[in-house]
């Protein structure tokens, strides 16, 4: 009944442009199956939630969902009480924040010169690239701009199996590398991954739940290195170990603080 009276919008949005354009566009329609879920998993804690379905605002894939297992919850929950302010201080910024995740990067975006339009309106970013939750990267950042490190909650979905019942090495460098690159991103602005270093310790089995702790290592002019381990959420075993050079491109890159 819900999708049949959005249909009729839809078919009407044509006849009404100046109303519609900006307010209900085709692109909001498509979230609809979004939303109708993250109503279903509202029932385990989904911070935010609007019934609108005209939203224009991007979807925020790093909040909970219902593919999320009872250990991604319970560690996700813990780091997210770090991110609030209590009343009394007020005054205090938590050294924590949860950072949001999006399927597309900016939409104005410069760069990639040989993307046409059409390629480049259907650009996602690799590890969001799927609609179904769960199925592979399902994954939260928060970070800790102070201490110039960073945490990322990562369960693993059953489309990214290497060897039987294990993630595949590749979607662990990718997690890593995503991990790495947003701290760096994040402490300097645009960066480049120039080189990737990964010691694989221990098999991360399939659908479990890891933590990957990326750390600001030291900024050389553009060069920025960044560490990385990738752990069970109690620390107590090391699936993997990293390091990883990122290069500044954008023009501010000789006016940050070398720490
Ligand atoms: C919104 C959504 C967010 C979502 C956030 C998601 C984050 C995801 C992050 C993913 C990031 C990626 O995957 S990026 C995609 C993969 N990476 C790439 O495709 C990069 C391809 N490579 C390049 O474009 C280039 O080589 C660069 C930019 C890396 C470097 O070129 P450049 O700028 O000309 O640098 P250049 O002057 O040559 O070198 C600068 C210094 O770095 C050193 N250097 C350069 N490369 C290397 C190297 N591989 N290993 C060691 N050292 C190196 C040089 O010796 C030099 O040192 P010295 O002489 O100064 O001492």
């Amino acid at each position: 009944m819900i999708l049949r009276c959005l249909h009729a919008v839809r078919r009407f949005i044509p006849h009404c442009p100046a109303l519609c354009r900006d307010a209900v566009s085709k692109r909001s329609l498509v979230k609809i199956p979004e939303l109708l879920y993250s109503a279903r998993a509202s029932a385990r804690g989904l911070s935010k939630m609007s019934l609108w379905p005209f939203s224009v605002s991007p979807w925020d894939f790093s909040q909970p969902n219902a593919s999320w297992n009872a250990e991604m919850q319970e560690v996700y929950d813990r780091y997210n009480a770090l991110c609030e302010v209590k009343a009394e201080e007020t005054e205090k910024k938590p050294p924590w924040r949860k950072l949001p995740s999006y399927n597309r990067s900016l939409k104005y975006v410069t760069g990639g010169v040989y993307l046409s339009k059409i390629i480049q309106s259907k650009a996602r970013l690799f590890t969001r690239n799927l609609k179904e939750h769960g199925a592979a990267f399902e994954y939260v950042v928060f970070m800790n701009k102070q201490e110039k490190r960073c945490v990322c909650l990562f369960q693993a979905g059953h489309l990214l199996e290497g060897p039987p019942g294990y993630v595949h090495g590749g979607a662990i460098a990718t997690m890593i590398d995503t991990v790495t690159g947003t701290l760096a991103g994040y402490l300097v602005g645009p960066v480049m991954t120039a080189n990737l270093n990964i010691n694989y310790r221990s098999p991360v089995p399939l659908g479990s739940v890891v933590v990957l702790h990326g750390a600001l290592d030291r900024i050389e002019g553009k060069k920025v290195f960044v560490t990385c381990r990738m752990t069970s959420t109690d620390e107590s075993k090391l699936h993997t170990e990293a390091t990883a050079l990122f290069i500044t491109v954008g023009p501010q890159w000789n006016s940050f603080e070398v720490s």
